[in-house]
């Protein structure tokens, strides 16, 4: 599939790494909105090669339940056992596009004979002060941090990590850190800890909004359908699905082989069902949290987004963690995860 627009996302992405490190950058969004293809493409497409070195690591692919899983997930671990020698053959020729910091496995065996992250988090900025050196800039980027949100060795690992990555960005200015997360929840927390207030960035990747939604369909329908869609078409799709590109490409790709209308009753109908049973089992369960649970999403009945002050923490906590609404902490609103997720609601609600 082709990349398609996100150029305002693109140009504040680069206009960040062009400057020197001095925040942690989070990048947030509603699930499935494209956060990991803006940034593979930003690496792959838009950065100069000759000038940045990225490290891409992608918690998501791994099962993280002890402090080693996690140590060894943000390594790419090499047989050479000599630092010096390991360490000047990587820094002749650097390559632009890592998925781990490279480092000798008998040193990082050491390593993890204790749990102290001191060592480990020296060792990586030595690493990027040596890439520093050949005038490169380091970026580092972490995909799915949340995973290690409950992480536990001697208190929580991913303040120690915060604190790490403070230091490589606003103390040292070493390497450009971005975090990537679709847990709203997750990023509310950071976003009201005091340890990180000032040291961080937001970066909202949302759904497409209306125009670049029809201009998606448009390019689409010309690729996979080799057709272009009337203006009617178009509304409809959006009417069902909203910009939420996930649904938009389905919605296309069923075109082939079903009609419109077929297809966009059989999303509605799928995710109403699936929102129901998850209803049923909580009023069998707790009929006094059902009701509070109905008084909510009955706000979102005439409207999108609320305030987040209208709902009670603990139900919006529930609702976020089943994928129901998004939470934005920047803007202090919560809204659907998505217009298909909306479209069911208010289904739900006549
Ligand atoms: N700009 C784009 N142009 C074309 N297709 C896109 C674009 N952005 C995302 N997609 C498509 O949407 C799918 C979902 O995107 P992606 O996995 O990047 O979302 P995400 O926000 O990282 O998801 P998650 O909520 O799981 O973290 C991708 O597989 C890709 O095919």
């Amino acid at each position: 599939m082709k990349f398609f627009d996100r150029d305002k996302e693109i140009k504040e992405i680069l206009s960040i790494l062009e400057l020197e490190p001095n925040r942690i950058n989070f990048i947030y969004g509603p699930i499935n909105c494209g956060k990991t293809t803006l940034i593979k493409h930003i690496v792959e497409n838009e950065l100069n090669k000759d000038e940045y070195v990225v490290f891409y690591i992608n918690l998501r692919e791994h099962f993280i339940s002890r402090y080693d899983d996690f140590i060894k997930v943000l390594f790419d671990i090499k047989e050479e056992s000599k630092l010096k020698t390991f360490l000047s053959a990587f820094l002749k020729d650097i390559p632009n596009n890592l998925y781990g910091i490279p480092i000798p496995k008998n040193i990082l065996n050491e390593y993890l004979k204790g749990e102290d992250t001191k060592d480990i988090f020296a060792y990586i900025s030595n690493f990027l002060e040596e890439i520093n050196k050949k005038k490169k800039k380091p970026v580092l980027i972490i995909d799915e941090l949340q995973k290690i949100g409950d992480l536990k060795i001697n208190g929580y690992l991913i303040y120690e990590l915060f604190n790490f990555f403070v230091d490589l960005t606003k103390e040292k200015h070493l390497c450009h850190v971005l975090c990537l997360s679709s847990d709203s929840l997750f990023i509310e927390k950071i976003y009201n800890e005091a340890m990180l207030e000032g040291r961080c960035r937001y970066i909202l990747v949302d759904d497409f909004d209306k125009e670049t939604a029809l201009k998606f369909m448009d390019f689409l329908a010309e690729d996979i359908l080799g057709r272009k869609l009337s203006n009617e078409d178009k509304e409809l799709i959006y009417s069902y699905v909203g910009g939420k590109i996930v649904d938009i490409i389905l919605v296309i790709e069923e075109l082939r082989i079903k009609e419109l209308k077929t297809i966009l009753e059989e999303l509605l109908t799928e995710k109403t069902n699936k929102i129901m049973y998850l209803l049923y089992d909580i009023k069998e369960e707790d009929e006094n949290f059902y009701n509070k649970i109905m008084n909510a999403l009955k706000l979102f009945k005439n409207s999108y987004e609320v305030a987040y002050g209208q709902i009670s923490k603990r139900i919006v906590e529930f609702l976020v963690k089943k994928n129901i609404l998004f939470l934005n902490p920047q803007k202090g609103t919560l809204k659907p995860q998505s217009y298909l997720i909306w479209n069911a609601i208010k289904r739900l609600l006549k």
